[in-house]
């Protein structure tokens, strides 16, 4: 659906990148500088490559052997960056308009009830907030009725909350037809919105696929990937009287604060390596609500006094971040088996997403 093949060097810097994405929205994650931007710029029409070439659908944007690079206004964009980048001296409405008027069809009514942007259709931009300019530039984005979706770290300038406010109009986005590129730092939100993931490093590419394959591969750490965590599938199973959901991951019970996806419904959920306790017997007289039973699949110990354990369980692979000296304790090794616990309240509302 978007092919992107590029070649380029900046001095000493080689990037070099051959992607076949399908639709969905797809993460470009990696630690800074290895070519995420890049990437996102020669795609957005602002870097022309040494050599490259970018086909959406059946459209040729660049292709640098036939002496074509389309400029960034004939590409058929949405572009949504850190900032909203909204015309300060326009209205919220003129500003929608102005994505519209550059050959968009989409329906501003439609996109300014998805966004539940109705009231603020007749401010200026100076006053909103963050995530409300966010809103707005992701409906401009729309509007424009573009063949992708360029997201260049668009929550990156928001507080935490604000971020969980804008996540669940992203996992809109995702959800329609249109394609979108996304770069970001945070494994909470490649969790959370990842149709897939493309792991940069140093220009090239180290690792494609589902978030649950990339967030959970301890040997994607070294990568620059902190906050590693696993990634699982769940259904809603129940909603209990005490503000809590039950999921169930594949029989496993799992409780988390209350989640507002309905009973039959399949959530995304991050358990974060470091939320995660080990413990060789079933544990006893706990307070932690989960409790995963399973196998060790994998032990990686680094410079630091710390290792990273991979569980196998009947919900998926789990991650945890334990001492050494804890590992060894425990006598953990490959087959023995393990239960990994986890409170609820280390799963964090911003980790809970639609499946
Ligand atoms: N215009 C430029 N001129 C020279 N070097 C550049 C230019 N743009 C990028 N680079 C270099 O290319 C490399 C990749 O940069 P890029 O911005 O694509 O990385 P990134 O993964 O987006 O990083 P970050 O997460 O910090 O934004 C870096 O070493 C950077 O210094």
């Amino acid at each position: 659906m978007l092919e992107i093949a590029l070649s380029h060097r900046f001095g000493d810097f080689a990037l070099d990148v051959d992607l076949h994405l399908p639709p969905g929205l797809t993460v470009l994650f990696g630690r800074s500088g290895s070519g995420k931007s890049s990437v996102i710029k020669a795609v957005a029409g602002l870097l022309r490559p040494d050599k490259g070439r970018i086909v959406l659908q059946d459209r040729v944007l660049g292709d640098t052997d036939r002496n074509i690079w389309l400029p960034p206004h004939k590409r058929g964009l949405g572009v949504i960056f850190q900032e909203g980048r909204l015309f300060p001296h326009l209205t919220v409405r003129q500003n929608l308009l102005y994505g519209q008027r550059r050959g968009g069809t989409g329906e501003l009514s439609d996109v300014v009830d998805m966004l539940g942007i109705g009231d603020l259709i007749h401010r200026r931009p100076a006053g909103l907030s963050g995530g409300e300019q966010q809103r707005v530039a992701i409906g401009r984005a729309l509007l424009a009725n573009p063949g992708v979706i360029l997201a260049d770290e668009p929550l990156a300038a928001l507080d935490e909350a604000r971020k969980g406010d804008i996540l669940p109009y992203f996992e809109m986005l995702r959800d329609r037809d249109i394609p979108i590129l996304y770069v970001t730092h945070s494994p909470a939100e490649v969790a959370r919105l990842a149709t897939q993931v493309v792991v940069l490093d140093e220009g090239r590419v180290l690792r494609q696929g589902t978030a649950r394959d990339v967030l959970g591969d301890p040997a994607l750490v070294p990568a620059g990937i902190r906050g590693v965590g696993a990634v699982l599938e769940a259904r809603v199973a129940r909603h209990h009287d005490d503000g809590l959901t039950e999921l169930d991951a594949s029989g496993v019970p799992l409780f988390l604060p209350r989640v507002s996806s309905s009973v039959g419904d399949v959530v995304r959920i991050r358990i974060a390596a470091q939320e995660v306790i080990l413990s060789r017997s079933r544990p006893e007289g706990l307070s932690a609500l989960n409790i995963l039973p399973g196998h060790v699949d994998s032990i990686r110990s680094g410079d630091g006094p710390g290792a990273l354990v991979a569980l196998r369980t009947p919900a998926g692979r789990v991650l945890a971040r334990v001492t050494q000296r804890s590992a060894q304790a425990l006598g953990l090794a490959e087959g023995v088996s393990c239960h990994a616990v986890v409170k609820t309240v280390a799963i964090a509302p911003e980790d809970i997403g639609r499946g």
